[in-house]
């Protein structure tokens, strides 16, 4: 085995719901890219540093790639092809318990040919008996030209190791590229608001499934305490009350819900202010895109 220390950049696609997030949090062991169990609430890239004696691996966390309705569905695919360009290598995730799809032979052939080396990385071994995973081994084989395949469960912790020797063996010598310390270079107020996001979404997603954004306006230091102030925006006022409940029930459930996670992120009791204000149409303008972070 090699001596040499290794060190690049990572990331995992797959369509929605393949285990992308919840695959890096078990790979880094710590929450950060925010998981659940419906679509697309991944919108930041998120890295995450993986640190070993031998080897430094980037994860790049990205949206999913999804047919472009509004100005902000296309700027999430230019996100996703930019960071694909950027990496050393690419986890194709696949759920072992659903068949490949549409869905799946699609991405597989938007990311051949790219500099990356490719890895298949079949999800969810948990839920499927050993004969169903041989037979989706054998389907992943035939879906493209790939470096490895590696079947993982990131629930039960099944092969998260071997996969993780398998990405940094493919990565280039490289002296590190982070600090030994980092985890993760995203400011905190982008984890913030996409803790809070996840919070206001909750109950709610098929009402409101892509109409809500957040902005961490100000974050203030108070020995022990941060006092953080956040804007949650809808698109209508009707959406407004939604969120906010009668008599603001639902807003003061979201700021119970999601202040132990801020709590823990930045070590100090916290204080959270919510407000929800309209920003008419925020997907389809470039200005309040701008504004929101995208
Ligand atoms: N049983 C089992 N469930 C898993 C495993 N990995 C992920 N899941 C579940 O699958 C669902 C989707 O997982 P995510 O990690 O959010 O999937 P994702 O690919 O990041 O999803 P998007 O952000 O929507 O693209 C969640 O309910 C997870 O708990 C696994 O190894 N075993």
């Amino acid at each position: 085995m090699s001596e040499r220390f290794r060190a690049g950049f990572a990331c995992f696609v797959g369509r929605p719901n393949a285990g992308k997030s919840t695959l890096t949090n078990a790979i880094v062991g710590q929450k950060i890219a925010i998981t659940s169990s419906r679509p697309q609430t991944t919108r930041h890239v998120i890295r995450a540093v993986l640190h070993r004696p031998d080897a430094q691996l980037v994860l790049v966390d990205t949206p999913g790639l999804h047919r472009p309705r509004t100005l902000l569905g296309e700027r999430l695919n230019d996100l996703v092809r930019e960071t694909w360009s950027e990496v050393d290598v690419i986890g194709l995730c696949l759920p072992a318990d659903e068949e490949i799809g549409r869905g799946d032979r699609f991405i597989a052939s938007e990311i051949k040919g790219l500099r990356a080396k490719l890895v298949a990385v079949v999800t969810k071994t948990d839920l499927v008996s050993r004969e169903r995973l041989a037979k989706q081994l054998l389907d992943v084989s035939r879906l493209g030209e790939f470096a490895d395949i590696v079947p993982v469960s990131a629930v039960a912790g099944e092969q998260v190791d071997v996969l993780t020797d398998v990405m940094t063996g493919h990565l280039p010598e490289s002296p590190r590229l982070y600090p030994d310390d980092m985890i993760t270079d995203e400011p905190e107020a982008v984890l913030i608001a996409e803790l809070v996001r996840e919070a206001a979404l909750e109950g709610v997603r098929d009402e409101l499934p892509h109409s809500i954004a957040v902005v961490v306006e100000e974050m203030i230091r108070e020995g022990n305490l941060t006092k953080v102030y956040a804007h949650v925006y809808v698109e209508r006022q009707s959406q407004k009350a939604i969120v906010i409940g009668a008599g603001a029930s639902r807003l003061r459930d979201i700021g119970t819900r999601v202040r132990p996670a801020i709590e823990d992120l930045l070590g100090t009791k916290v204080y959270l202010d919510l407000h929800v204000r309209v920003a008419k149409d925020w997907q389809r303008d470039p200005r309040q895109l701008r504004k929101l972070g995208f």
